[in-house]
């Protein structure tokens, strides 16, 4: 592949690390673009808006992933996850960011800007750049217990509303 498509995204809490990661996703070598779904630095935009929008970019296909920020990182995890198909996490540890991509197959990742040290967070997200998910591994069928739920809740949600398609 040529790079990762990354969508970052924070609220006022996590807007100085967002700008700090955003500057090192820029320079990456794996990083083929990266789009920024705000605040900017006047922004009080409420977290969830903003996960749900860097979120949907993701479902979309429009990124491959997206990087959040906001003061724990629970709360934009909890947004994000709230876009079907998106599987959100929240990891201050390497080997939680690791295993987020290889066993969870999680296209966000989510720090909190009151909860980790900044060159900490710039190390856990330059390494999770190096990490793809194998569709061939045993982690697989379990990531796919939760998108198969996901698809027989639409099909309920259809069935209930009497859509077709
Ligand atoms: O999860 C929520 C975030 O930490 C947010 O940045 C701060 O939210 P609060 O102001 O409601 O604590």
């Amino acid at each position: 592949m040529s790079g990762w498509k990354i969508v970052v995204g924070s609220d006022d809490a996590g807007f100085d690390y967002k700008e700090a990661l955003k500057k090192d996703l820029e320079n990456s070598d794996l990083v083929e673009s990266v789009v920024d779904a705000g605040v900017d630095a006047s922004g009080h935009t409420p977290y969830p808006t903003i996960a749900i929008a860097a979120a949907e970019m993701v479902a979309r296909g429009e990124a491959d992933r997206a990087l959040l920020v906001c003061g724990t990182g629970l709360g934009v995890a909890i947004s994000a996850n709230k876009v079907p198909g998106i599987r959100a996490v929240t990891a201050h540890d390497p080997f939680s960011v690791q295993r987020a991509v290889l066993s969870n197959n999680a296209q966000v990742l989510c720090f909190g800007q009151r909860v980790v040290g900044l060159e900490l967070a710039r190390m856990l997200a330059g390494q999770w750049l190096t990490y793809t998910f194998d569709e061939s591994s045993a982690s697989a069928e379990k990531v796919a217990v939760l998108t198969d739920y996901e698809k027989r809740v639409d099909a309920s949600a259809d069935q209930a509303t009497g859509s077709s398609c």
